[in-house]
């Protein structure tokens, strides 16, 4: 497959430098105006990032891992600037305390998708393993840019990846449900469970997506939709709660979702909603396929009950494009993940290839980093 095989120009994330000035600074897509406007946003410092990713600008858990490197990297970058302009030195210490201040800033943002998490520990890791070899700082901060790009550039070799693998689980004329956005806009690459859709469409099978809205923000509405439709996958739009319908029809071939976090024994949090169709699957006996990098993998928590879900604001819930629809005061929950049982679970697809149960022994033989 070449470079052509997607036809999207979706870009998440990516390192730029100011066209004025030469600064460092990180170009983002504004995934919260899409589809209605596509803007471009240029950030130079490392609160704008955190605000970016807390805000979801930026959302999906392998690009908000991304983000984050980049965030740490800028950071570092322009304490260097800073110091320079002024012309006193940054030393090891203080670039390495500086990088860790900002690790936890961005980490503070999101706290259930652990590719942040991922992330910010290993452009930590990296300083820490240069560090003793006593190279000078400018080359450190340069460093941290060149392991963010790593991060970047592995996130779309894993994307590819767990694409082929995926590919196999879809015959032709095949139709097939998903929820939120797990795809390009969700990686820097061309994305997490639509990945096998996409690789699956363009080896020539026929396809048909139906797509969650997915409340209460509506990523499957507003970016899925967009994101299949310029890649020309047909696809049909419904709500949340018409999914049970199509199962019982039995329109519905296979569901394919993304994760924020898997737990050891292969509990999956992911977009509030994905148990609900997880448990209406089981009942109708059709497969669910979680696919998602190693990086979403963490084998430090023995299950899901220890995944800690993130709550959102009320707003969320009681507004749409910020116009109220409920009653003023009313009680709201908004919890923005679940977490679906792993018998629910019929395989976790990768980069390293599928997994199927038992999950905690054939999750550990992944050789993943965390
Ligand atoms: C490829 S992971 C995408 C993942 O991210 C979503 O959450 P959010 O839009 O809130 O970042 C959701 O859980 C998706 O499955």
């Amino acid at each position: 497959m070449d470079d052509s095989f997607f036809h999207s120009q979706v870009r998440t994330v990516w390192w730029e430098e100011d066209e004025a000035d030469g600064r460092a600074q990180i170009g983002l897509l504004d995934q919260s105006l899409l589809p209605q406007q596509v803007v471009i946003m240029h950030l130079q410092h490392e609160q704008q990032v955190a605000d970016a990713i807390a805000s979801l600008k930026v959302r999906g858990a392998p690009v908000i891992g991304v983000t984050a490197a980049f965030g740490v990297a800028l950071a570092a970058a322009r304490l260097l600037a800073e110091r320079q302009a002024v012309q006193r030195e940054l030393t090891l210490a203080e670039l390495s305390e500086h990088v860790h201040e900002v690790s936890q800033l961005l980490c503070r943002t999101r706290p259930t998708a652990v590719n942040l998490f991922w992330a910010t520990e290993r452009m930590q890791r990296c300083l820490q393993q240069v560090a003793r070899t006593s190279m000078p700082v400018q080359q450190l901060v340069a460093l941290l840019q060149e392991e963010a790009q790593a991060i970047a550039a592995e996130d779309v070799q894993a994307c590819w990846q767990m694409g082929m693998y995926g590919a196999e689980l879809i015959a032709d004329g095949d139709t097939l449900l998903t929820h939120c956005n797990a795809g390009a806009l969700a990686t820097t690459g061309i994305g997490t469970a639509l990945a096998p859709i996409y690789v699956a469409a363009r080896s020539g099978k026929n396809l048909h997506v139906l797509v969650d809205e997915t409340r209460p923000v509506l990523q499957g509405a507003r970016l899925t939709a967009w994101e299949l439709q310029q890649e020309g996958i047909p696809l049909t739009l419904i709500t949340d709660n018409m999914a049970g319908h199509f199962m019982r029809q039995g329109n519905i071939r296979s569901i394919f979702v993304g994760a924020d976090r898997i737990a050891a024994n292969g509990d999956v949090a992911n977009k509030i909603g994905t148990y609900s169709l997880a448990v209406l699957a089981h009942a109708h006996q059709i497969p669910l396929y979680v696919v998602a990098p190693c990086s979403t993998i963490d084998l430090s928590l023995p299950s899901g009950d220890q995944i800690p879900i993130e709550q959102r604001k009320p707003e969320e819930v009681t507004t749409l494009y910020g116009t109220s629809i409920a009653p003023a005061g009313v009680a709201v929950a908004n919890p923005a993940f679940d977490v679906t049982p792993h018998p629910y679970i019929s395989a976790i697809i990768t980069e390293k290839g599928i997994v199927r149960p038992p999950y905690r022994e054939n999750l550990r033989e992944l050789d993943t980093e965390h």
